[in-house]
């Protein structure tokens, strides 16, 4: 308990009195309430329907003795309420199985600090070992950093010794870290707007993640993150108004930077393909729902098994797929 920052005890307080409210026992111990709640958000797990959707808590007291890694070996995904921990490579006799708690996509510090908030514990996974070193550096420059704005120009870029801005790695260019943060503070003000539209007006929130992601287009590398984030917020709301044409631009622009994110056999990147697979189906692209749907199956079926009704639907849909791929060819 005495890890835990204050907002997060209050909380706990608040809950432990809530519970006390409640149940009205005469000597029930306020304490041990609040430390069993802490315990539970160490322990429990986040069941998730088939595409990753959110559903509840749960507590598993065999999976919660797995520990985690941020290059995991193998991923823990639900089947209805049951808890089912997959590899996702091959695992020598006597090496941990492990899981990632957290969402893998942050670079070293983002990463680490959601671990220590929530886990209490400083990584020390294949990944985080390697911080400050020019690999991670790298990385980290690319999913979070800034953008070089020299002409063709993909470096990735650092903050200068001077501290005038952050220097191009590839091409020199200093981009002034006045102009960086104009661009940023624009960027959160659209991101407080589109908030409240999210909701109540979907045609001028999709308006104003777009100015959002021009100006991080601007700002940030092209697999950046945040980039990635607005187009995914971009493609939910294009699939709410059924403007599928425009959501299967949206989700292939995502793709590169899910492989480059989540990388080899990752269920994010799995269903991202599945989208577009979907979308092309829908839309009569066949052939690249067929190449979709294979890249999905082929991830999916390595995290998800194959026995559940949305692996049944997938593997059917790219049956039927394959098919028509077949027939056009042969017509
Ligand atoms: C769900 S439990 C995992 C099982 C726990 N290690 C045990 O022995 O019961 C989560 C806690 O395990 C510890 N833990 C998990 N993964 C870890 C890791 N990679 N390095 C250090 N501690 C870790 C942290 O204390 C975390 O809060």
């Amino acid at each position: 308990m005495s890890d835990i920052d204050e907002k997060q005890m209050i909380l706990y307080a608040q809950m432990a009195n809530l519970v006390s409210l409640i149940l009205q026992w005469p000597d029930i111990n306020l304490k041990e309430i609040a430390e069993n709640f802490s315990k539970l958000a160490c322990n429990a797990h986040t069941v998730c329907d088939g595409e990753l959707r959110p559903l509840g808590t749960g507590l598993y007291p065999v999976i919660s003795i797995i520990n985690h890694s941020c290059l995991p070996n193998a991923v823990l995904v639900f089947e209805g309420r049951t808890a089912v921990v997959r590899a996702i490579q091959h695992i020598p006799i006597g090496s941990e199985v492990m899981i990632s708690y957290i969402e893998t996509a942050g670079n070293t510090m983002t990463r680490q600090k959601a671990l220590i908030e929530q886990y209490f514990f400083n990584c020390a996974c294949p990944r985080c070992v390697k911080m400050g070193q020019s690999d991670d550096v790298i990385e980290s420059a690319i999913l979070e950093g800034y953008r070089c704005k020299g002409e063709g120009c993909n470096g990735f870029m650092l903050r200068d010794s001077d501290d005038k801005g952050f220097i191009c790695q590839k091409c020199g260019l200093l981009r002034d870290k006045e102009e960086v943060r104009q661009i940023a503070n624009e960027i959160k003000t659209l991101s407080n707007k589109v908030e409240n539209l999210a909701a109540s007006d979907r045609q001028k929130a999709v308006h104003t993640y777009k100015e959002i992601e021009d100006l991080q287009m601007n700002l940030f590398h092209s697999h950046s993150i945040n980039l990635m984030r607005t187009r995914e917020a971009i493609l939910k709301i294009l699939m709410e108004l059924c403007e599928w044409q425009e959501a299967l631009a949206y989700c292939r622009l995502t793709v590169p930077a899910y492989e480059r994110v989540y990388g080899g056999v990752h269920p994010l990147l799995g269903l991202q393909y599945y989208t577009c697979g979907k979308l092309e189906w829908f839309l009569g692209e066949t052939y690249d729902a067929v190449r979709s749907l294979t890249k999905a199956a082929d991830i999916l079926r390595i995290t998800h098994g194959t026995n559940t009704q949305f692996m049944k639907e997938l593997l059917f849909k790219l049956e039927e797929a394959r098919a028509e791929a077949c027939y056009k060819e042969a017509s």
